[in-house]
């Protein structure tokens, strides 16, 4: 009996580039390299690290990280055109494993009304670009945008020009989340039959989840000889996002013997990089997202938990220490040391040198003395604070508050800066926060215009932390404050005061106001 072996499925990351693209999830150069590190850790095949004709900062961001993160390929972004090609080999030069990605809508809808090329020219300038790329470097992907609305016979003739010219890989977008993964299936099973050059590259595919089918194509396509897979952490991307790394995993090693494939990753990494990721970009992940979702291995049902307890198989597909999840609830609280502090910021994806731990633990015993229990959400959410502390910063000592339902007396708030404090009271605002951060405008001397606040829970029960996110603008510019806190009105004034120092240090969203 011959036992067949499973396909290796090439993993290859977005978060960097299309899942930036998601509104208001830029992010800065430190936290890209937290999370390039992070997908290190995890296993990913390709890390996609930006566009780097799109700014100085992607520039930046793909440069440091192809010359400090290693462990993965890093890719940058390109359009056909020579100035993004050569930006981009700028700015992956000095990494060690490298891959150029140019891309060309093919559909005749772009054709059409976005490019306004013809056939031909989109084959010479296809051509053309994966050419130029490949004078750079030897890993090239080539994607025809909107291949799942392309012709067929077009596709073909496009496909197969670019594994000529040198595309080591050619991956096929469902740029607009249109196909359907019966439709998608065919288009893969008709390039892998109808192109001739085809074992000549790696088939990969980058699926859209505007009906919520992207994990669904791509699975279909890996059914039809796709070899890559691009995704991202917890679906992040342009609009209702790109196929999620983690479910798409998953999928892939618990029907295992259904797909006969694999990949690289390192599960147990899941749970931790989907945090950071949330973490960083501000984007909540739902309770019941399959795989990382805090509900996605909770039971209430009596029917279920009697079952699980006579035999988990019952009701869990997957065990929930095989994605990160803690199964034996390690609980911190005030009697715990830094070690198992340390150990608990790791599983959750944090590199923290040993100063940064002792920052950390000072805020989590005043935290543990507060709360009974600390989750992890409450540590990420000490370990954000502190990371997004600037040096020489604003720093919030005490404020009070006079307030009856509708009406505010008097905000007082003092501040410290460099040792010294200073105190401004205030008694406008349509509400206590309001008028602190008044407050703290007539002491900063920042003014700004509130775009987006929000205060979430960053654990369980009723004394979990309030975690605050806000967007301010500033001289038409957007900055971006987090702050946590017991006291939820604290929370705010953390995440403003916060924004504000990011002002000073400006350190924008790379965000032009009203950009979105
Ligand atoms: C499906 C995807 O996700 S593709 C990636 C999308 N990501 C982004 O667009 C984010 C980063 N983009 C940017 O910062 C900017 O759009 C830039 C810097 C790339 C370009 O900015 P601008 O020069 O101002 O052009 P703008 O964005 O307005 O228009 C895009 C231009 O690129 C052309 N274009 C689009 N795709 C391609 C391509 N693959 N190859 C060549 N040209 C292209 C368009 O036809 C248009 O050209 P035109 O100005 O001659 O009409
Ligand atoms: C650049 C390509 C791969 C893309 O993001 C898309 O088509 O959605």
């Amino acid at each position: 009996m011959t036992t067949k072996m499973p396909r290796k499925i090439t993993i290859f990351d977005t978060t960097l580039r299309d899942g930036e693209q998601s509104p208001g999830c830029s992010m800065n150069l430190k936290e890209k390299l937290e999370v390039a590190q992070s997908l290190v850790d995890l296993g990913v095949d390709v890390i996609e690290a930006g566009f780097p004709i799109t700014s100085i900062g992607d520039f930046e961001a793909v440069r440091e990280i192809a010359g400090t993160v290693s462990g993965a390929t890093i890719c940058g972004l390109a359009r056909c055109r020579e100035a993004d090609i050569d930006r981009a080999w700028e700015a992956l030069k000095d990494g060690s494993n490298t891959r150029i990605h140019v891309f060309l809508a093919t559909s005749a809808i772009h054709r059409e009304f976005k490019l306004r090329m013809d056939k031909e020219e989109i084959i010479r300038r296809a051509v053309e670009g994966v050419k130029r790329a490949k004078s750079y470097c030897d890993d090239i992907e080539f994607s025809p945008e909107d291949a799942a609305r392309t012709e067929h016979d077009f596709l073909c003739q496009v496909v197969e020009a670019a594994i000529a010219a040198g595309a080591t890989t050619v991956n096929i977008p469902d740029t607009v989340g249109y196909a359907t993964p019966t439709q998608f299936a065919e288009v893969i099973h008709m390039l892998v039959n109808r192109v001739p050059n085809i074992d000549q590259t790696v088939l990969s595919v980058h699926c859209h989840n505007d009906l919520g089918l992207a994990v669904a194509n791509s699975l279909a396509a890996v059914e039809n000889g796709a070899g890559q897979i691009e995704c991202t952490i917890n679906g992040l991307g342009e609009r209702a996002g790109n196929c999620s790394l983690e479910e798409a995993v998953m999928a892939l090693r618990t029907r295992s013997d259904y797909y006969q494939a694999e990949t690289g990753i390192n599960t147990q990494r899941l749970v931790p990089i989907s945090r950071l990721v949330s973490n960083i970009t501000g984007m909540v992940v739902q309770r019941n997202k399959a795989i990382v979702g805090r509900n996605a291995f909770a039971h209430e049902a009596g029917i279920h938990q009697d079952g699980m307890l006579k035999e988990p198989t019952t009701y869990e597909i997957m065990r929930p220490e095989d994605v990160g999840f803690t199964k034996t609830d390690l609980v911190l609280g005030k009697h715990s040391g830094r070690a198992a502090l340390a150990d608990r910021s790791r599983a959750l994806g944090y590199h923290l040198t040993d100063e940064q731990v002792d920052a950390v633990f000072v805020d989590f015993k005043k935290l543990a003395d507060k709360k009974k229990e600390i989750y992890d959400g409450d540590i990420a959410a000490l370990i954000e604070q502190r990371n997004t502390e600037i040096g020489d910063q604003w720093q919030l000592v005490s404020y009070e508050i006079q307030a009856t339902s509708g009406l505010v007396r008097q905000a007082k708030i003092v501040l410290s800066r460099g040792g010294q404090e200073s105190e401004a009271t205030n008694s406008e605002g349509d509400g206590p926060l309001d008028a602190l951060f008044l407050a703290i405008e007539k002491i900063t001397g920042k003014s700004v215009v509130v775009k987006d606040f929000r205060v979430q829970s960053a654990s369980r029960g009723k004394d979990a932390q309030g975690e605050s996110l806000i967007e301010v603008e500033h001289n038409g510019r957007v900055y971006r404050g987090r702050g946590a806190s017991t006291d939820t009105v604290e929370a705010g004034v953390r995440a403003f005061l916060n924004a504000i120092n990011r002002i000073e240090a400006g350190q924008d969203t790379n965000k032009p106001s009203g950009a979105v």
